[in-house]
């Protein structure tokens, strides 16, 4: 990949100027002076996913200067970068591959001169073959009943997505009951393994490394749980699976390799779900339906790959996500699903977002003059609206929103998705159309009031709107539609990630943590005193000690 300092392409220098004259237009005015906004700034993928980005204060020579911008970042060399293997992960020396996870075309994908496509395949096999046993009941426990529930352990990347998904495809699940342990606190294993049975539960202890500190302990507890039932350590094979890259740690742990469903370290964490780490989506809802979640995806990528920068969806939510954030000023981006199955979906995105494009030190190592990664977060409407809605249209803050529905509820019950859907439409339009002085008060006027009476309290009640969102717009939440949808997202990422010129695929930004939390794990197993760190650690170490 290259490096190359954004500010210092003429697209940068362009956009500068070009931001001065557009801060001073609304996206009200650009819809008054542009009949056709919608058509010209909206588009569609395959026939089910809509992208709306016209209620953005851009106009057609911002996005040419966008586009300009990435390719003298050299985005399309970046591309090719990524999907043909080469290890644009420097800092970690590893290819980023999630893209031949999903390659339902098995082109050939060389890391390192070898084809990755047959062990990709074989594991799929594998995994097919290890759900249809355990789904029709083939697959016994040790007193040799069928597996009921399954608990997949894991945190991060190993824990967001698939919980994610499978909530967010709770309409295709069948009998199997999931379950997710991720926090060390004792109490999220603890509450988990209380509605379960140790005869009937399959464990997936789902881990990239298999050292991470929280799976490992909760993999710990699990099995201890359940060999005060089973008694014999025979009967492990039969209910713990591991999703992993470290065989040897998998191993020691005492996990049969046979149970052992392996992936790389070209597959980040934060974009596992499509490989082995997803085996307990596969479970849930099939593994036919797995497969449609990784083809929705490939038809995202080759979306991506294939078409010209104009039409391409991710690229174009980048640009537009990055203009909002280095030129307009925002910090931070809502993902607000207005479908309660995709309640998770903000917050799968926090880390795929966050982790990816949280770096301040660009690819030439040196700190960077511009932002990066938003804050991102969300929660589904219209529970939002009710909380937090309030800052987005009259705080002091721009945040920039994420709308997205499906036009199809697959739980149609009486009117509640037009009432869904009518707060999902009004919400945009309130946001960029907002309510003047003058509408506040000719509603007073409407409802007997006199002007005179009303002056006090009608400042309160006008929203400058110019609120910048996008709309994403889905036939239906379906396997496919939800792995295009993802796939869309992670390419936003991407692209925002190689024209900040930082590395994406790292995250060394959480280890510090790690380190620390290492060093102070002795020092609380007894109740010295400690006073090794600065005052306030120490006196919080201390008085933990005295009321523990
Ligand atoms: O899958 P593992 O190795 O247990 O790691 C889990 C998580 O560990 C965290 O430390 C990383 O920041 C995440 O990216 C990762 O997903």
């Amino acid at each position: 990949m290259q490096n190359i300092n954004p500010t210092t392409t003429e697209a940068w220098a362009a956009l500068e100027t070009h931001k001065d004259a557009q801060s001073a237009v609304t996206i009200q005015q650009l819809f008054a002076n542009e009949p056709n906004r919608f058509k010209d700034y909206s588009l569609t993928f395959n026939d089910e996913i809509l992208v709306d980005f016209s209620k953005n204060n851009i106009t057609q020579e911002t996005l040419a200067l966008l586009r300009q911008l990435a390719n003298e970042c050299a985005l399309p060399a970046a591309m090719s970068a990524m999907f043909n293997g080469e290890k644009i992960n420097r800092t970690e020396n590893r290819a980023v591959l999630h893209t031949a996870l999903r390659n339902r075309s098995n082109r050939p994908v060389l890391v390192d001169g070898v084809d990755v496509m047959p062990e990709v395949n074989a594991v799929l096999a594998k995994m097919k073959s290890f759900c249809e046993r355990v789904i029709s009941g083939e697959w016994k426990g040790y007193t040799g009943k069928a597996i009921t529930d399954v608990i997949n352990i894991g945190i991060g990347g190993s824990d967001l997505g698939p919980y994610m998904v499978t909530e967010a495809l709770r309409p295709y699940k069948n009998h199997l009951t999931m379950h997710f342990v991720s926090n060390v606190d004792g109490t999220h294993i603890a509450e988990t393994l209380k509605k379960v049975n140790p005869e009937t539960t399959l464990i997936l202890v789902a881990s990239k490394t298999f050292t991470t500190q929280e799976t490992m302990t909760n993999a710990m507890s699990a099995r201890d749980w359940f060999l005060a039932s089973a008694k014999d350590e025979a009967h492990v094979a039969k209910h713990f699976a591991a999703l992993s890259t470290n065989a040897a740690e998998v191993a020691k742990f005492g996990i049969d390799t046979a149970n052992m469903f392996e992936f790389w370290d070209w597959v980040g964490g934060r974009y596992s779900l499509w490989s082995a780490i997803g085996l307990s989506i596969a479970l849930s809802i099939g593994f036919e339906n797995f497969e449609q979640l990784l083809s929705g995806a490939h038809a995202m990528d080759k979306h991506f790959l294939s078409t010209p920068i104009e039409q391409n969806i991710p690229t174009t939510l980048a640009l537009v996500g990055l203009w909002n954030t280095n030129f307009l000023g925002a910090q931070t981006e809502a993902i607000l699903p207005y479908d309660q199955y995709l309640h998770r979906f903000a917050a799968y995105f926090q880390q795929g977002n966050m982790e990816s494009n949280g770096k301040y030190v660009g690819r030439d190592g040196e700190v960077v003059n511009y932002q990066t990664g938003p804050i991102i977060w969300g929660e589904p409407g219209t529970n939002g609206q009710h909380a937090f809605y309030q800052l987005i249209h009259q705080g002091t803050t721009l945040i920039p929103c994420d709308f997205i529905a499906p036009a199809q509820s697959h739980n149609p019950i009486g009117d509640h998705h037009s009432k869904l859907l009518s707060n999902f439409f009004a919400q945009t339009e309130a946001l960029a159309f907002g309510k003047t002085k003058e509408e506040v008060e000719a509603e007073f006027v409407a409802a007997g009031k006199s002007l005179d009476e009303v002056k006090d309290i009608v400042p309160f009640k006008v929203f400058e709107g110019n609120k910048p969102t996008n709309s994403i717009l889905l036939q239906k939440i379906t396997p496919f539609s939800l792995g295009a949808l993802i796939a869309m997202y992670e390419h936003k990422i991407f692209v925002q990630g190689v024209i900040f010129n930082i590395y994406s695929f790292d995250q060394w930004g959480v280890e510090l943590g790690k380190q620390l939390a290492n060093r102070i794990l002795p020092e609380l197993h007894d109740d010295q005193q400690v006073n090794s760190h600065d005052s306030s650690t120490n006196g919080l170490i201390n008085q933990f000690k005295l009321w523990r």
